[in-house]
């Protein structure tokens, strides 16, 4: 794997059990994947040499908590911010450095990870004052994990490679629980030299990687991905509700689903609460919502007709304009509900 050891000062990682194997392999002329599996072999591919030494983290939510806190466990140098500096605390008590803007944390390290929560978020924090590619430069790298759309993505690479600096897009597939145990799955495009670069961080953080070519296919595998996932949980939502109405246990449903074709591990993790009415959220309501809307504008730029994802979308708006943005996404089922608790 090539590395810039030369760039990047280099640090001792802790990669625990796991063991990396990756296939390149084609896919398209400028596409390469990248698949990661884990065993409990030793680690194969990854040396402590490969890794770049001073890492920045930026956007402590729901997933960038989890993610910085496996990059500290990790044995990474971490510094980081986020707009609500209190959510920076649990962080810093396990040994992260802070500093007080974006472009503090860029111009303090190597990479710069990001995780915030829509387009204009991660388009302030990367091209805004005080921001990120105020303090980015050659030799440098920036990698955005957040979900947004192409074109916000494309704008923020334009800023960051203004300066030399080397940009990333790579959003994640997976929720709460995988960002804790490091089993994400990254949907990378960018640079790639970088991609290889902060390989090793995202097996830190994740379970697989795939690079899709030019920056807007990260975005757009991820648009998609999730879009399927919109309207498959509004289907599942109006199947639980029909299911109760026409006199059946709704758990039962449940059970009968995860036995058969459509089978998804979504259905048996979110089932058991949504029949209890119960929303613990893992991926905010409103992001769900902003991912339709994006893969909408994806799927209008191309002409594509998405009339499934067209009627979920307007059901987590629903959901919204009741209060539950907020709420996990499985919460959209309180949108077919006759008589809806509003909580606002
Ligand atoms: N939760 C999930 O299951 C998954 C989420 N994602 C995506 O990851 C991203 C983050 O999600 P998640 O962690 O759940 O979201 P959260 O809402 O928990 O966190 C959002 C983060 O963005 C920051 N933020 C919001 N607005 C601004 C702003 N204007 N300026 C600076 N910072 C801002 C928040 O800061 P503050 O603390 O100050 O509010 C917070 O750090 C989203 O794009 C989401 O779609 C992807 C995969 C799974
Ligand atoms: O963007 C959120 C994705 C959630 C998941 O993949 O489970």
């Amino acid at each position: 794997m090539a590395m810039c050891s030369s760039f990047y000062p280099l640090l001792h990682i802790n990669f625990g059990n796991k063991a990396r194997l990756i296939f390149p392999f084609p896919t398209k002329p400028q596409s390469l994947v990248c698949f990661k599996a884990f065993s409990s072999q030793a680690d194969t591919s990854t040396t402590k040499d490969d890794i770049p030494a001073r890492i920045g983290f930026l956007g402590l939510g729901i997933m960038g908590s989890p993610m910085a806190q496996n990059l500290l466990k990790a044995g990474c140098d971490v510094t980081v911010w986020n707009r609500t500096k209190s959510k920076c605390d649990p962080l810093l008590s396990i040994g992260a450095k802070y500093k007080a803007s974006p472009e503090e944390v860029a111009a303090s390290c190597d990479i710069t990870f990001a995780m915030l929560a829509d387009p204009e978020s991660a388009a302030d924090v990367a091209c805004g004052k005080r921001g990120v590619a105020s303090g980015m430069g050659p030799g440098k790298g920036y990698v955005d994990v957040s979900t947004v759309d192409g074109d916000t993505s494309k704008l923020i690479c334009q800023h960051i490679k203004a300066t030399g600096a080397q940009f990333l897009e790579a959003p994640v597939s997976g929720s709460k629980k995988p960002a804790e145990d490091g089993q994400l799955i990254f949907l990378t495009a960018g640079d790639r030299s970088l991609y290889e670069v902060v390989g090793p961080l995202l097996d830190i953080m994740g379970k697989s990687r795939f690079y899709l070519g030019d920056v807007g296919n990260g975005a757009a595998m991820k648009l998609v991905v999730n879009m399927i996932m919109g309207s498959m949980m509004a289907s599942f939502s109006e199947g639980l509700l029909l299911s109760e109405k026409v006199g059946l246990d709704p758990s039962v449903l449940v059970e009968v689903i995860s036995q058969g074709a459509i089978s998804a591990p979504m259905y048996s993790m979110k089932g058991p609460s949504m029949v209890k009415s119960l929303y613990p959220t893992a991926f905010p309501l409103k992001h769900q919502q902003k991912d339709l809307r994006l893969a909408l504008g994806l799927a209008e730029s191309v002409s594509q007709s998405t009339p499934i994802a067209a009627a979920a979308n307007e059901l987590y708006k629903v959901a919204k304009s009741h209060g539950l943005s907020d709420d996990d996404f499985s919460a959209v089922i309180e949108a077919l509900k006759a008589r809806i608790q509003d909580k606002k």
